[in-house]
């Protein structure tokens, strides 16, 4: 059998069959019955797990003023759409978030390791405005949390920002034409325009054990790091934890890039793993001098630009980014355009996708045997789905972490996880582990702004809850804004198009709503609000074009993407595509514009 990713996709050397049934077999032992409720919110008496480690609360009196913009977010999203409407001249514009200052995730998650998977010259936003080009192919956390705050004071961001704060409410006042804007710190403030870029993956997210309150060492969430306990900073240095026994749960994307780290300075690390992720080659590289230097004008568009199109399936002349994201979509590319007629069914197009994705995961559990010296150990590190069933990983350190002597790895898959906690230990089947201290890398709620979720309820005109206008599915004009509901914008990943580098996702989704309220107050608009009509067009073309992922996620591994397993529902994306969606919204800003802009009652 094959492991070449180069040839796998022609060859028929691939054992399809029993790779199929083998991926059937693991997702099937690690189902649980209770799916997506095995999980418990860092709320109520386990709030701690979710308090700001990073910044004191500053007290201040409550907010009754009124502001042109509020963006709720400080976050990438936020932070471009601040950007641009700095530079469309809007003055009165007051930036919240509920963290103690700009950065969002990057603000939140300050673990040992912390890097940004997607290469930096695309992800990190604005970086030609800011004047700066990252340190690193691959930049750390630290790098891009400063970068956040730079971009923050370039646009003058932080003034009138308020941080450490909740939105609770938002009130449309039709005779004011403003919203009413509650908070949990007592504000009641408007704004004539509101802008929700809160986020997907903010609330960290705790595993249900049983036992886990009684646990009497130290424990904390990656997300909320205790550098007072462990010492060091992102780079390492953990010397704190030189005399301690560490469990670390979770072996995601945060697991691992934060374990390496921990096994480094710790006296023994646990690793309690369910699934193991996808690891492939990182090849992290500083910045060459020299290439930084020959940067022109426009550099940083142009390689988003490509990314974007590369690992959306579009033609491109030349892969500017040349890693382990563009290769593999690359590869199906070139597969479908040159072995194969362009012309080729949906069938014969999923069938080249899976041999391509068959040959790729057979890449990646060579790449374990290659790296892990324990035969047993390999084994349980090499994971059995489909390349896009969990976020990819990429790391040259996390593998050979389980060489060292102080490094064991305690895998959970037939229990479903964990079996209990006690006082001073991780309990797996009848196995205790006596451990100092437990650090939860189980990742967060998922996939709802507060907006969905109705932690934040939003009520319209006529005192309509957005959440009632939306019982049967979200109703938006692409995504951004609903009728009956004026002059409020949402960022995020509803009826619109995704992609792996969201933050290019939410630069473009910034600027159009940038441009929609600069066009609004050039012509003295009252409200930006789109038709039933537009919002019902523009249901029946995400209903048209989106695909169908249910089988697909239906035979993924349990995971967030898949709702532990319960499958998804209907796809809520543009069909065609980031790259069609941003070219939509372009000309749609050249012709249609006016259309959502209300100048009389
Ligand atoms: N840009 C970047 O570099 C990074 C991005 N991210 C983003 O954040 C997302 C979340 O990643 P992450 O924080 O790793 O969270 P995930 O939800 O991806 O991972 C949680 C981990 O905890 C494990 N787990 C949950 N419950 C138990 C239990 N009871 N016993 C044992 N193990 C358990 C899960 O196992 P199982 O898989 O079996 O459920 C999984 O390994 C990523 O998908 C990515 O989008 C994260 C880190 C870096």
């Amino acid at each position: 059998m094959t492991t070449s990713f180069q040839d796998a996709a022609t060859t028929e050397e691939l054992d399809v069959d029993a790779l199929r049934a083998r991926y059937a077999a693991e997702r099937d032992r690690r189902i649980r019955p209770d799916g997506a409720t095995q999980y418990r919110r860092a709320a109520g008496s386990f709030g701690y797990y979710a308090t700001d480690p990073y910044t004191p609360r500053a007290e201040r009196d409550p907010l009754t003023d009124s502001v042109e913009v509020l963006v709720i977010g400080g976050g990438f999203g936020g932070l471009v759409t601040g950007a641009r409407l700095r530079e469309a001249g809007v003055e009165n514009l007051r930036m919240m978030d509920e963290a103690g200052d700009f950065g969002g995730t990057w603000y939140w998650n300050r673990y040992p390791g912390i890097h940004c998977d997607i290469q930096s010259y695309v992800y990190m936003p604005l970086l030609e405005e800011v004047g700066s080009v990252p340190e690193w192919r691959y930049a750390p956390g630290e790098e891009i949390r400063q970068h956040a705050v730079a971009i923050a004071r370039k646009f003058d961001l932080y003034r009138d920002a308020v941080f450490h704060t909740r939105v609770t409410t938002l009130v449309w006042d039709e005779a004011a034409a403003q919203w009413v804007v509650q908070t949990d710190r007592g504000d009641r403030m408007r704004a004539r325009f509101v802008i929700t870029s809160s986020g997907t993956l903010t609330e960290p997210k705790l595993p249900g054990i049983p036992g886990i309150e009684t646990f009497r060492g130290h424990t904390f969430h990656t997300s909320r790091w205790d550098y007072g306990y462990t010492e060091g900073d992102q780079f390492g240095g953990l010397t704190g934890l030189a005399d301690k026994r560490v469990a670390v749960v979770g072996t995601g994307a945060t697991g691992v890039q934060v374990i390496p780290f921990v096994a480094r300075d710790a006296e023994h690390l646990f690793v309690f793993q369910r699934t193991p992720s996808s690891v492939d080659v990182r090849d992290n590289q500083p910045t060459d001098p020299a290439w930084a230097a020959s940067l022109r004008p426009g550099w940083q568009q142009e390689r988003m630009d490509n990314f974007l199109s590369v690992v959306s399936g579009e033609p491109v002349e030349e892969d500017l980014t040349g890693d382990g994201w563009t290769s593999t979509a690359q590869l199906q590319r070139k597969v479908i355009s040159g072995a194969v007629d362009l012309s080729v069914s949906d069938e014969e197009r999923e069938r080249i996708d899976e041999l391509v994705d068959l040959a790729k995961m057979n890449e990646i559990r060579a790449r374990v045997d290659q790296v892990v010296t324990d035969p047993a150990t390999a084994e349980l590190l090499k994971p059995w789905y489909r390349y896009m069933c969990k976020r990819p990983t990429f790391s040259d350190v996390y593998l050979p972490t389980f060489n060292r002597p102080n490094v064991t790895l305690v895998d959970t898959a037939d229990l479903g996880g964990i079996t209990r906690m006690t006082e001073t230990s991780v309990v797996v089947g009848d196995v205790e582990h006596e451990v100092d201290c437990v650090i939860f890398a189980t990742g967060f709620e998922v996939g709802v702004s507060g907006v969905m979720s109705g932690t934040m309820p939003v009520r319209g005109r006529g005192g309509r809850m957005l959440l009632d206008a939306w019982s049967r599915g979200p109703r938006t004009l692409h995504g951004f804004y609903s009728n009956g509901f004026p002059n409020l914008f949402h960022l995020g990943a509803v009826q619109n198009a995704n992609s792996v580098n969201f933050v290019h996702v939410l630069q473009e989704q910034a600027e159009h709503i940038a441009a929609v309220i600069a066009e609004s107050r050039a012509v003295g608009a009252r409200y930006v609000e789109p038709s039933e009509r537009a919002e019902s067009d523009w249901a029946r073309t995400i209903q048209d074009t989106a695909h169908d992922h249910s089988t697909f996620q239906a035979e993924c591994t349990p995971g967030y993407y898949n709702r532990e397993g319960a499958g998804v529902g209907g796809s809520f994306s543009y069909g065609p595509g980031p790259v069609a969606f941003h070219r939509l919204l372009r000309e749609w800003r050249a012709h249609e514009l006016n259309d959502v802009l209300v100048t009389a009652q």
